[in-house]
C-alpha cells in the first residue's frame, strides 16, 4: 500500500519504518528541513534500538521516503497517518494546533474522487476525529464528502521509547476506530502482518478509540503513583518496596509491570496524557479526582530524594558536588522531556550545589538545553572525581553492576541517592556505603 506519515519525529518514524518493513511504500513528511535533510542523507534523527537497520534496509530499497512537501508526500497516498506533536496547552488539554492547522492543508489538497483515510495516530481528546473531518471540508471549501472523498479513524499508538520497534512490530492490541467499513477493511489489511502472532485488531467507534489511548496511559501512571506512594509507606513503616512488589505482583490480576517506584514518571506522554484527561473531564463537568491526586503525588515524586540529600548534608548544600548517572526520562533513549533528572539538577543547582552528569544517548539534549550551567562526563566512572555523592536518576544497564571499587576510591565518601532502586542493600551495607533508596532501608555504614 501507499502511505504517507506526517510528521516525523518519535512515532512518525517508528511508524514510517516499520510499515516499510512490511512492504508499503512509505513518505515520511515532516516541516523541519533539517530533520529531512538529515534523514534524506541516511541519518537517523532519534536514538531508537534496532530502528536504525530497518530504516537503512528500507531505505535502500526504495521503500522509505522523505520530504517536507505535504502536497509531494500525500500525491498517491491510499493512507495518511498524522503523527503530530499534540502538547500540552496553557490550560493543560490537548494543543490540536499542528493537527487540525494540517487537516485543513490536507482539504486544500485532496482531490474529489480519490479516497484517502486518514488516521489520527497522534493522541488526541474525544471528538477530535469530527474536528478533522471538519477542518478538512472547510479546506475544501465543502468540495470533499465524508465517506465517499476520505474517511477519518482514530488508531492510536501505544509503542513505548525505548522498545518503540518492538512495540509496533509485535503490538498487544491495535485499535482502530471507524464507523466507516471501507476504512475498516483499508486499516485491517494495513494491520494483518502486525497481528499474525494472534493479538487482536480491536475496531470500535472513534471516540472509544481515543479514550482508549487517554485511559490506557492514565491507568499506567497512576499504577507507578499507587507503587510510588506504597514505598513511601514502606519506609515510614520498615517494610521492602521490592518484596511488596513481587508480592502484589504476582496477582495475575495486578499483573508483574509498570510496578516499579522511583522518582516519577515522565516522558512526553504520561505526564501531558494525565493533564488533558482531567482537562477533558472538567470540560464535560466531571471531576476525575483520582488523576488530580496522581499529578499532586508524581510532581512531588520527582524531586522527592532531594529532601533525603538535604538532611545528609545538614540542610547545606552551598559547595557540594554531585555526580548524577543518567538523565533521560527512562533507559535506551534520548528523550528528556519532563525527565525527573531535570528537575533534581534545578533544585540541586538553586541550594547552591554543582552537578557532572553522564548519560549514554541524552547528553546533546541537556546541554541545548542547560548549556555550561553542569559539567558533561565522558564516562559514568569520570562524573565521581570530587563528587559528595553519586544521585542515580535513570536505570541504564550499565549502571546496573558497577565497578564498585572505582566508586569508592572517586567519591569523597561512599554516598549514593538511587532514585531507580538499583543495587541490592545487603551488598551496600556490605561494601560501606551509605545508600539511600526508594522504599526501601536506608543503608549506614556498620548498621
Ligand atoms: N513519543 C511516544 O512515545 C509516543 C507519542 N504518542 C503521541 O504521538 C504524537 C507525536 O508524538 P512524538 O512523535 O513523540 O512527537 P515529536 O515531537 O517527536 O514529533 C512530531 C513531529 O511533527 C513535526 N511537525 C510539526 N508540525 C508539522 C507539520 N505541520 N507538518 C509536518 N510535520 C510537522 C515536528 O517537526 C516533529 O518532527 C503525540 O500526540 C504523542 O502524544 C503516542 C504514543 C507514543
Ligand atoms: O503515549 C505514549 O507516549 C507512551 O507512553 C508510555 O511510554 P513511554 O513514555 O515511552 O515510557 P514508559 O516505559 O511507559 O515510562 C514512562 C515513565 O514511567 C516511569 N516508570 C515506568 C514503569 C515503572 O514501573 N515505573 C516507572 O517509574 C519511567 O521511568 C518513565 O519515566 C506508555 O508506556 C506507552 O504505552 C505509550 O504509548
Amino acid at each position: 500500500m501507499k502511505i504517507a506519515v506526517i510528521g516525523t519525529g518519535y512515532v512518525g518514524l517508528v511508524t514510517g519504518t516499520c510499515f516499510a518493513e512490511t512492504g508499503n511504500r512509505v513518505t515520511c513528511v515532516d516541516i523541519d528541513e533539517r530533520k529531512i535533510a538529515k534523514l534524506k542523507g541516511g541519518t537517523v534523527t532519534i536514538y531508537e534500538p534496532g530502528l536504525e537497520k530497518l530504516f537503512e534496509r528500507n531505505v535502500k530499497e526504495g521503500r522509505l521516503l522523505f520530504t517536507t512537501q505535504l502536497e509531494e508526500g500525500i500525491a498517491d497516498a491510499e493512507i495518511i497517518f498524522l503523527a503530530l506533536p499534540t502538547p500540552p496547552g496553557e490550560d493543560g488539554s490537548a494543543d490540536l494546533s499542528y493537527v487540525l492547522g494540517v487537516a485543513h492543508k490536507l482539504g486544500t489538497i485532496m482531490k474529489k474522487g480519490d479516497y484517502k483515510v486518514i488516521v489520527d495516530k497522534s493522541t488526541v481528546p474525544v471528538g477530535t476525529a469530527d474536528k478533522v473531518i471538519a477542518g478538512i471540508l472547510k479546506g475544501s471549501n465543502n468540495a470533499l464528502v465524508p465517506g465517499e472523498d476520505f474517511d477519518v479513524v482514530s488508531n492510536p499508538e501505544f509503542l513505548r521509547e525505548g522498545v518503540a520497534v518492538e512495540d509496533f512490530m509485535k503490538p498487544d492490541r491495535v485499535v482502530i476506530g471507524t464507523d466507516s467499513a471501507k476504512a475498516r477493511s483499508v486499516m485491517g489489511e494495513l494491520y494483518a502482518p502486525f497481528v499474525r502472532s494472534g493479538n487482536p485488531v480491536i475496531y470500535m467507534d472513534e471516540k472509544s478509540a481515543e479514550l482508549t489511548k487517554y485511559a490506557a496511559n492514565a491507568f499506567l501512571a497512576t499504577k507507578i503513583t499507587f507503587m510510588n506512594e506504597i514505598a513511601r509507606m514502606c519506609e515510614l513503616l520498615g517494610a521492602d518496596v521490592d518484596m511488596v512488589r513481587k508480592g502484589v505482583g504476582s496477582d495475575e490480576r495486578i499483573g508483574k509491570r509498570f510496578l516499579f517506584p522511583g522518582i516519577g514518571y515522565g516522558g512526553s506522554c504520561f505526564p501531558k496524557d494525565v493533564q488533558a484527561l482531567a482537562k477533558s473531564a472538567a470540560e464535560v463537568n466531571y471531576d476525575f479526582r483520582i488523576l488530580k491526586s496522581v499529578m499532586e503525588v508524581n510532581e512531588a515524586q520527582k524531586t522527592y530524594i532531594i529532601p533525603k540529600i538535604k538532611d545528609y548534608f545538614n540542610n547545606d548544600l552551598t559547595g557540594k558536588h554531585f555526580a548524577i548517572w543518567g538523565l533521560a526520562f527512562k533507559p535506551n533513549t534520548d528523550d528528556i522531556r519532563e525527565a525527573p533528572a531535570l528537575y533534581i539538577i534545578k533544585e540541586l543547582l538553586a541550594a547552591g550545589a554543582t552537578v557532572t552528569a553522564f548519560d549514554p544517548e541524552a547528553m546533546p539534549n541537556v546541554k541545548a538545553l542547560l548549556g555550561d550551567s553542569i559539567k558533561f562526563a565522558e564516562s559514568q566512572y569520570e562524573t565521581l572525581a570530587d563528587a559528595d555523592a553519586l544521585i542515580i536518576a535513570t536505570e541504564w544497564n550499565e549502571f546496573r553492576t558497577p565497578d564498585f571499587t572505582k566508586i569508592s576510591a572517586s567519591l569523597k565518601r561512599r554516598t549514593i541517592f538511587d532514585g531507580r532502586n538499583l543495587f541490592d542493600t545487603d551488598l551496600m551495607n556490605k561494601l560501606g556505603y551509605y545508600y539511600f533508596s526508594i522504599g526501601r532501608k536506608t543503608v549506614q555504614p556498620n548498621n
